[in-house]
């Protein structure tokens, strides 16, 4: 007899089996992954279990669950949104609908900032960022928690992002290191800060036009455009850092593939000059730091 996915009383192991092929007759590229992340979801366990227990058998609910989140994923919703949250740096972080996920590739921009904030921590010199357009606070989290000393100001315009960064902190232990405020860029920001970090919207309008679906359907828009040129964070970013940035300070910026000559050459024009660089797992240019 055929079986179907999701049947109370199957294994763990065949049930993971079987929605992964259920995702991969879709089409689905990640679908081995998606597979653990809605199987493990769905049944409270994790990647161990199904090694260590392969034949615990599916409770009726826990199938029902399976069945329905695997709906969810072949109708076109990111795994990540169907879980509502996303691992970042070690961390777990919860999304909304104002927040995009945050990617792999921003992890980048953390590991190229670290070694000099972990150096100023050191030396016991001061450690307050400034993470602008914060999403779920990734970037000044997963800063918080590699630097004991770093105190973050996160910064979105939108403020259910915000709500989000402040949730998102208070469930990984990092609230009282962290403050957020609503803000168009810097416009509600005060002070100054050792490091001015962020990942801005930086596609163009007509690369926005030829994103996947799932992209358009489940980011929000105001998180990924900058425009004809996909240029206008950056040079708003650019415009108003120096004010806010003390001396000895930098900026880093996550940035397009194609986009490293550009905003050099952005910040060039505001006084700054290039201190580092570093591209992402696939090679590509994928972070850049500035200092004065
Ligand atoms: C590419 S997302 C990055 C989110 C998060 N930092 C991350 O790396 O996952 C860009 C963020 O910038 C925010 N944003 C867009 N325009 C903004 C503006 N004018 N002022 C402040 N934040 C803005 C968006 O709401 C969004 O959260």
């Amino acid at each position: 007899m055929a079986e179907t996915p999701g049947v109370a009383g199957e294994t763990l192991d065949a049930v993971l089996r079987r929605t992964r092929g259920a995702l991969a007759a879709a089409g689905i590229a990640d679908a081995s992954l998606d597979a653990r992340l809605i199987v493990e979801h769905a049944t409270s366990t994790d990647r161990m279990d199904v090694i260590r227990d392969p034949g615990r058998p599916v409770s009726r609910d826990e199938a029902l669950a399976i069945e329905a989140l695997l709906a969810r994923r072949l109708a076109g919703e990111p795994v990540h949104r169907i879980l509502g949250h996303r691992d970042f740096y070690g961390l777990t972080l919860g999304l909304s609908p104002d927040t995009l996920e945050p990617r792999p590739d921003t992890e980048t921009l953390v590991d190229l900032v670290l070694p000099r904030l972990r150096r100023a921590a050191a030396e016991g010199r001061p450690c307050r960022i400034l993470d602008l357009g914060t999403g779920t606070g990734a970037i000044a989290l997963a800063v918080l928690v590699q630097i004991p000393q770093a105190h973050a100001v996160a910064a979105d315009i939108a403020p259910g992002a915000v709500e989000t960064a402040r949730r998102n902190a208070l469930t990984n232990g990092l609230s009282e290191r962290f403050e957020t405020v609503v803000s168009d860029w810097f416009g509600h920001v005060s002070g100054c800060f050792d490091a001015i970090l962020s990942n801005p919207p930086y596609i163009t309008d007509t690369e926005y036009a030829a994103l996947a679906r799932e992209v358009k359907d489940h980011d929000p828009v105001r998180a990924l455009v900058a425009g004809a040129d996909g240029l206008d964070a950056y040079r708003a970013i650019a415009a108003g850092a120096a004010q806010h940035l003390r001396p000895g300070g930098i900026v880093g910026l996550e940035i397009g593939a194609s986009q490293k000559r550009a905003v050099t050459a952005l910040f060039e024009t505001e006084g700054y000059v290039l201190l580092d660089a570093a591209s992402d797992l696939g090679g590509r240019d994928r972070a850049l730091v500035f200092g004065r």
